[in-house]
Formats: C-alpha cells, sequence, structure tokens
C-alpha cells in the first residue's frame, strides 16, 4: 500500500493552471522537499492534499483511503496537518493557548460538560496544558510558554507552527517553507528539529527554496515548474541536474 499517493491531479484558477497532471507518491518516515521557481505550484499541491482547495480532477490517497473528497477536519483527523507561509498564529494568544487549541477536544470545551462535570473538565484542561508544555518544550520555546506570540521573533513563531502541527497528533506533517526568514542559526536549530521529527518517524513534505537545506534534509525531491511535476529523486542528482538548475535559478524558459 502506498502511503500519500496523488494521481492526476490537475487545478485551475480561471485561466491559470495551477496544477497540470500531477502525479506522486511519498514514502513513509521519510523527507520528501518541493522545490521549484516562484508560481510553479508548490502551494497548490499542499493546499490539495490537505484539503484547502478542492482539486477539479485527480485522486488523493492517505494509506489506502481515498481522502479526494474528504474536509480538512477529517484529513487532520486522518493524520494529515500543515503549517502556511503567512504562519497563521493567535498573535494574541500565549504561546500555550497557540498549542492547546491544536489538541484534541475530549469534551473539555463542552459547557454542559464544564457545569455538570466540573472536575473531568479541569483534568482534561490540566492534561492539555501538560501536553501542550511538553511540545514547547520539544522545539524549544517552554521558557517563553506565557508570552504573547506577537511578542516572540520570527524564527521563534516558526517553531511555535511546529509545535502546533504536532499538536494535532498527525503523522504526516506538510511545512510550508519552515526555514525561510530565517537566520543562521534559528535555520540550523530548524533543520535540527526537522530531522528530530523524522526520527520520531514523521513522514515530512517540505517546502524549500534552499538548495542547500534540501540537501540536509530531504531523502526525495520534487521539482515543480509551471503546475507540472518535472522531475523527481535524490536531492544530489535533482541538484546537480543542470536544465533543472536553469530553470530554478532563471537562466532557462
Ligand atoms: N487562489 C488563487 N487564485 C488565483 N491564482 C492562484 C491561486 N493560488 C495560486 N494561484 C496561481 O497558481 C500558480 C501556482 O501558485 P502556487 O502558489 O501554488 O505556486 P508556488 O510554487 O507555491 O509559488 P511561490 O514559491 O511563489 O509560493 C501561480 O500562477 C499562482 O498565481
Amino acid at each position: 500500500m502506498t502511503y500519500l499517493n496523488v494521481s492526476n491531479v490537475n487545478k485551475s484558477f480561471g485561466g491559470i493552471r495551477a496544477l497540470t497532471d500531477c502525479s506522486f507518491s511519498i514514502r513513509p518516515m521519510e523527507t520528501t522537499c518541493v522545490v521549484g521557481p516562484n508560481g510553479a505550484g508548490k502551494t497548490s499541491i499542499f493546499n490539495v492534499i490537505t484539503g484547502f482547495i478542492p482539486a477539479d480532477t485527480g485522486r488523493i490517497e492517505f494509506k489506502g483511503r481515498d481522502i479526494t473528497a474528504e474536509s480538512r477536519h477529517d484529513r487532520v483527523e486522518a493524520g494529515i496537518a500543515r503549517t502556511f507561509q503567512n504562519l497563521r498564529l493567535f498573535e494574541t494568544m500565549t504561546l500555550l493557548d497557540n498549542v492547546i487549541v491544536c489538541l484534541g477536544d475530549n469534551g473539555a470545551n463542552d459547557p454542559l460538560s464544564a457545569v455538570f462535570r466540573p472536575f473531568h473538565t479541569q483534568a482534561v484542561l490540566r492534561r492539555k496544558r501538560e501536553a501542550a508544555m511538553m511540545l514547547l518544550e520539544q522545539v524549544g520555546l517552554a521558557h517563553k510558554a506565557g508570552d504573547q506570540a506577537a511578542n516572540i521573533s520570527y524564527g521563534q513563531k516558526k517553531l511555535l507552527c511546529i509545535a502546533r502541527v504536532l499538536a494535532t497528533g498527525a503523522e504526516l506533517l506538510l511545512l510550508d517553507e519552515p526555514t525561510s526568514g530565517l537566520a543562521a542559526a534559528a535555520l540550523d536549530n530548524m533543520v535540527e528539529l526537522i530531522h528530530a521529527l523524522k526520527n520520531q518517524q514523521k513522514t515530512l513534505l517540505i517546502v524549500e527554496h534552499n538548495t542547500k537545506i534540501v540537501k540536509r534534509i530531504a531523502d526525495e525531491v520534487l521539482f515543480f515548474h509551471r503546475g507540472t511535476l518535472l522531475a523527481k529523486g535524490k536531492p544530489d542528482e535533482i541538484i546537480a541536474n543542470e536544465d533543472l538548475g536553469k530553470i530554478y535559478f532563471g537562466s532557462g524558459a
């Protein structure tokens, strides 16, 4: 059984073809990087896999289950979660609360439960706080748990996004440009975290622009251009390919 299988996906926005007949599969517990120039379709393929936009045609299967028509919520329940290029944090909430809202519900937020089963509700909330703290520790942000998200650095915000995606319990994580905009130290920190996630048997699909980072993290690379999957292979092969290099770095069509 294929882990994630994308078959013949097409997506247009009016006259713009964002994805043309895209087919690929990814293996479990590997890190697959999605690369390609601006407008290649990288975010669109993330959106289609996670249910943020419907494909016009084609099929997405996750662990043998056809999820093509499933809601975003059902896909998260199935084990697929994502981060966004523009982060989408709750800026006025604490880091802890940003993570807690991504944890499963267990009925603790139900007002009837709170009235009729207050001890149960308190116990669930305590467990959620503990779980969220563990995730913040994992990404190196436990010391900031009570700070407002608006008041942490950009690099820390990117780490918080990872804690939030982990809070969903998903096994397949789609990270949209986790290293972009990071200074050297924060970038190394993120690469270490990505390696740690792989060691925890997470499967990672990552949009990454920096070819040096791709070499450090990827088991496999998908190269997109103008909505088409142009090449798939090991990072060294893809990065050393002169034709792809010309497309990527601008001297080719
Ligand atoms: N919601 C939308 N409405 C209209 N066009 C869109 C929409 N989303 C994407 N597109 C178009 O589809 C194409 C692929 O866009 P996409 O964002 O997937 O590319 P990308 O590879 O992620 O680019 P970048 O590296 O710049 O983020 C582009 O031409 C883009 O303008």
